[in-house]
């Protein structure tokens, strides 16, 4: 498997003070091969969202390297890292950050018609295409307040695959959703994954990351291990694969 996310070595340090420093991730390495789907699990406070956000350039690193794409993300300026994040990268958060001004596919077409890279003919059909696959094609003259949590976070997954892009980041993607909302966007996860987008994710929920292929462990801003589960396809049995990583996180002490 190709890699298309290597990170060697990286080190973060927070100064929140003249004397005060907080070094929140550890010589942490790893790497994502095209078209898995992870998830990073571990204490609160362990550095997970830093973590993300380090590796996908969002935020600076004190030292260590990041390799994307075959682009050192360490070594580019703030506007290629913009540009990079815009068309390659896609992100999903814990709260769907939809502008209220705007309806809910204004929202989805904007970051696309930002890029300028395609026609609006293109780019208004993958809108319909991708909100007819999520289920929400009916809504697309709604605005955020006539839509539940769920749908709106739907509409921040085709918001953040409007691009194309090859790895979707999620930090808590449904940490604000119940669970039956929860296990329909993680179903919409994995089958975003098995057309061939790589996924890393962050989650607190065991049930969240048993959907996925693999489970990095964190704790103290180190990875204290991971964890392999295999593709989750629709006929996996579920229950099986929530059991076997809890025993393996039990085992990490979570
Ligand atoms: N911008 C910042 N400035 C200073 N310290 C920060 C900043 N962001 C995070 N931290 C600190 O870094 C540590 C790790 O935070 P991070 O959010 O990465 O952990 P986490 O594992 O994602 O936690 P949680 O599960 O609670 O979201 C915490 O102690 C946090 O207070």
């Amino acid at each position: 498997m190709n890699v298309i996310l290597e990170a060697k070595q990286l080190n973060k340090v927070y100064t929140t003070g003249t004397n005060t420093s907080q070094q929140v991730l550890r010589d942490v390495s790893l790497a994502i091969g095209e078209g898995e789907f992870v998830s990073v699990m571990g204490p609160s406070g362990s550095g997970k969202s830093t973590l993300l956000y380090s590796i996908s350039g969002m935020d600076q690193i004190t030292s260590g390297s990041i390799q994307f794409d075959g682009q050192d993300l360490a070594a580019m300026r703030e506007e290629e890292l913009a540009a990079l994040r815009l068309t390659k990268m896609g992100f999903i958060f814990q709260q769907s950050n939809l502008l209220k001004n705007l309806n809910l596919l204004d929202n989805i077409l904007l970051s696309a018609y930002v890029a300028k890279r395609e026609s609006r003919k293109t780019i208004n059909e993958r809108a319909q295409a991708l909100m007819d696959r999520l289920g929400i094609a009916s809504l697309a003259d709604h605005d955020i307040t006539q839509a539940s949590g769920g749908q709106l976070q739907r509409v921040a997954i085709c918001r953040a695959l409007i691009n194309n892009p090859s790895i979707l980041f999620g930090d808590e993607p449904t940490g604000a959703l119940n669970s039956k909302a929860t296990g329909e966007v993680m179903d919409i996860l994995a089958d975003i994954n098995r057309s061939g987008t790589t996924i890393l994710l962050v989650t607190h929920d065991a049930k969240v990351a048993a959907k996925t292929e693999r489970v990095i462990f964190m704790t103290d801003g180190m990875i204290a291990g991971e964890h392999k589960l295999g593709k989750y396809d629709s006929d996996a049995d579920l229950k099986t694969r929530e059991r076997e990583l809890a025993v393996w996180l039990s085992s990490k002490g979570f």
